[in-house]
């Protein structure tokens, strides 16, 4: 009877009014992984900060791509060396002939396409086995159908015989192992490319466990997003004064670095209107594709990585790349452009870290619990923006936090799980299904509050950055802390640790010897929990990180506890349940002894009753903790 567990979820119907690509299809995994193959293409990705004013532009017309010949061309063999940060506004030349590209030309003179676009829109994508889990004979568990997938699961029974359990999903898309990554490109981030130069922030994410393929999804994303934003301001928006930035840095260990700048240590600052800058990030104006790729492979190549069993290249950090699309005020380059709209590309760290760092040192596991910590608040963070909710934990993690102003007002999300199809990785999987469809399952589309939020924010750019100078962000950040930090002696001190910050840098350099992951050994000590780092982090009078972060993070984690716990009684009460039935028919046989069938009913019913009561105690406990928070309003309503 409980043999085979299906679980249905629904689909939203709510993405593409009109899907212009077929969806792709899926069949059971015959094809198999040649090897490791590394992807023949570049880059990662990444995400940024600066928010952007919504009332610089009027409505502007929808983008048609297709007025003109293209004067587009995509190579032109320039090195890295010559992209200065803030690149002039050199127009591209050439006479490359733009390919087709139905989605984009389909947006073309219709809004309503564009304010269709969903929210938040999850896709599945499953790679093949690898040499690995072929050597070790694994099997490939999953089934993917159009936009659903079975994982099929192999458990025992209490007499220890196999049993198949079948757990089904469903997601908006769902991407086999046969499937290219240009495809992959055209079901996630090409819908929403045109609406970034309509004041839309969108957020593109990889989730999935070590080695699901995260980075080999993400990494050719942001390249073939740069490409049509490219066309579009070539094209449709030629001479209207729009530009284009690329950003790139990496959260590691809760810290920021930039990947264009020698992995310099980034602050994150909040100023008074709840805007979120990052001093110091490098911002490229980039023209050409060529010159992105080669400011994409810099950030790859500085990205920090370490060895776990699961995955020798494996990823620590969560990788943000940003594309802003900014305008000079006015059509003016005397004025610094303001941004338009952003789309941030985020390559996460490995979802499982936790439990893959058994074995390793206790940085590793400080690391996998910060990884754990972000994921769990961003999962809560895009829950909170879908029902509505008027706090937004934010604060749960420096990811969200970097994240803010991505997840306010006029924004998309795309989510894309990584899956393993082996069986050996059948709870991670699973897991990251799970994690997939609680996002999916909790988007319902339009969400007005949401709008409301973003006009209550006053969302305006913070960081002014001067289009002449070609500077990146710390200096006029400076400006803006200048303005909003009344206290000159905070200001000093913040300074001056800047200061020192560099100084001891240029020391690592010239001295120090980089480390496995990548890092300089002074840096390390630097950032190491005990060394305590040598400055603490500037401390802003209107910034409370203390009691209140500690407390969301104690409740978002004792909520999943929660959830796992329940996951956990139902799986034992469905084994009691299957052990009853064979009580049952064993109490019909002839000859059965009365003894033997009351004491292992007796059993049976304590392990029942021991287990609801564990579960009840759990829940009574976080009930109490989220009234004491004043999370909880009802006894639904969390
Ligand atoms: N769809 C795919 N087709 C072919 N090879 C793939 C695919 N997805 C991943 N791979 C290969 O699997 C290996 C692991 O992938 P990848 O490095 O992208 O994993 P990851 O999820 O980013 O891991 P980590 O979290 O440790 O960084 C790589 O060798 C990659 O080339």
């Amino acid at each position: 009877m409980y043999r085979n567990i299906q679980r249905e979820f629904s689909m939203g119907n709510d993405f593409f009014t009109e899907p212009t690509t077929p969806p792709v299809g899926s069949r059971p995994s015959s094809q198999r992984m040649n090897g490791d193959q590394s992807p023949n293409e570049f880059s990662p990705g990444l995400l940024d900060l600066h928010s952007f004013d919504t009332e610089l532009l009027p409505e502007m017309p929808v983008p048609n791509l297709y007025n003109g010949p293209s004067l587009y061309n995509p190579v032109r063999g320039r090195s890295f060396d010559d992209a200065e940060p803030y690149i002039s506004n050199k127009q591209t030349g050439g006479g490359g002939v733009v390919p087709e590209n139905e989605l984009l030309k389909s947006f073309a003179g219709d809004k309503e396409k564009v304010n269709s676009v969903a929210k938040i829109k999850v896709v599945v994508r499953k790679r093949p086995l690898n040499k690995k889990e072929l050597a070790k004979n694994e099997e490939d568990i999953i089934e993917t159908l159009s936009n659903s997938l079975v994982v099929h699961e192999t458990k025992l029974k209490v007499d220890l015989t196999e049993y198949m359990e079948k757990h089904e999903f469903v997601f908006d898309a769902v991407l086999n192992e046969e499937v290219s990554n240009d495809e992959v490109y055209r079901e996630t981030v090409e819908p929403i490319v045109p609406i970034i130069f309509q004041r839309t922030k969108a957020t593109c994410f990889a989730y999935g466990q070590t080695g699901s393929g995260k980075t080999y999804t993400m990494k050719p994303l942001p390249l073939k997003a740069s490409r049509d934003i490219l066309r579009l301001m070539h094209h449709t928006y030629r001479n209207q004064g729009f530009h284009l930035f690329v950003s790139f840095f990496e959260i590691y260990g809760g810290k920021l670095y930039d990947l264009l700048s020698d992995r310099k240590k980034l602050c994150m600052r909040e100023d008074g209107k709840q805007q979120v800058c990052i001093v110091g990030l490098q911002e490229f104006r980039v023209s050409d594709v060529e010159t992105i790729k080669e400011l994409i492979e810099k950030g790859n190549a500085t990205r920090s990585t370490g060895t776990t069993g699961a995955n020798e290249e494996s990823s620590r950090s969560h990788a943000i790349l940003q594309l802003a699309i900014k305008r000079s005020v006015d059509g003016k380059e005397s004025k610094p452009p303001r941004v338009v709209g952003k789309l941030s590309f985020i390559d996460l760290a490995g979802s499982e870290r936790g439990a893959d760092t058994t074995d390793n040192d206790k940085q590793t596991r400080m690391e996998g619990a910060e990884i754990n910590k972000s994921l769990l608040a961003l999962k809560e963070c895009i829950r909170a923006l879908d029902n509505d909710q008027g706090h937004i934990p934010f604060r749960g993690s420096k990811l969200t936090e970097v994240l803010r102003d991505s997840f306010m007002g006029n924004s998309r999300t795309v989510m894309i799980s990584c899956i393993s199809p082996s069986s050996g990785s059948c709870e991670h999987t699973l897991n990251t299904l799970r994690y997939a469809d609680r996002v999916k399952s909790l988007s319902k589309g339009g969400n007005s509050k949401k709008d409301v939020l973003s006009s209550t924010m006053n969302l305006k750019e913070s960081t002014a950055q001067p289009l002449s100078s070609g500077l990146p962000t710390a200096s006029t950040f400076e400006d803006d802390i200048n303005d909003t930090w009344p206290d000159q002696n905070e200001r000093d001190d913040f300074n001056a640790r800047e200061d020192s910050f560099e100084q001891e840098k240029l020391m690592w350099k010239k001295n120090g010897k980089l480390d496995q992951y990548g890092f300089s050994t002074a840096e390390n000590k630097l950032r190491k929990p005990n060394g305590q780092t040598k400055w603490k982090e500037p401390v802003r009078s209107d910034i409370k990180h203390s009691k209140s972060d500690d407390d969301l993070n104690a409740l978002l984690q004792e909520e999943e506890d929660l959830v796992n716990a329940h996951r956990k009684q139902v799986e034992e009460t469905m084994n009691i349940v299957k052990e009853e039935m064979n009580l049952l028919v064993e109490a019909d046989q002839p000859g059965n002894q009365l003894d033997d069938y009351i004491s292992r009913l007796t059993t049976i019913l304590s392990q029942k009753a021991a287990g609801i009561t564990q579960l009840q105690t759990r829940l009574a406990n976080f009930q109490r903790r989220l009234k004491e928070h004043n999370v909880l309003v009802s006894s639904s309503g969390y």
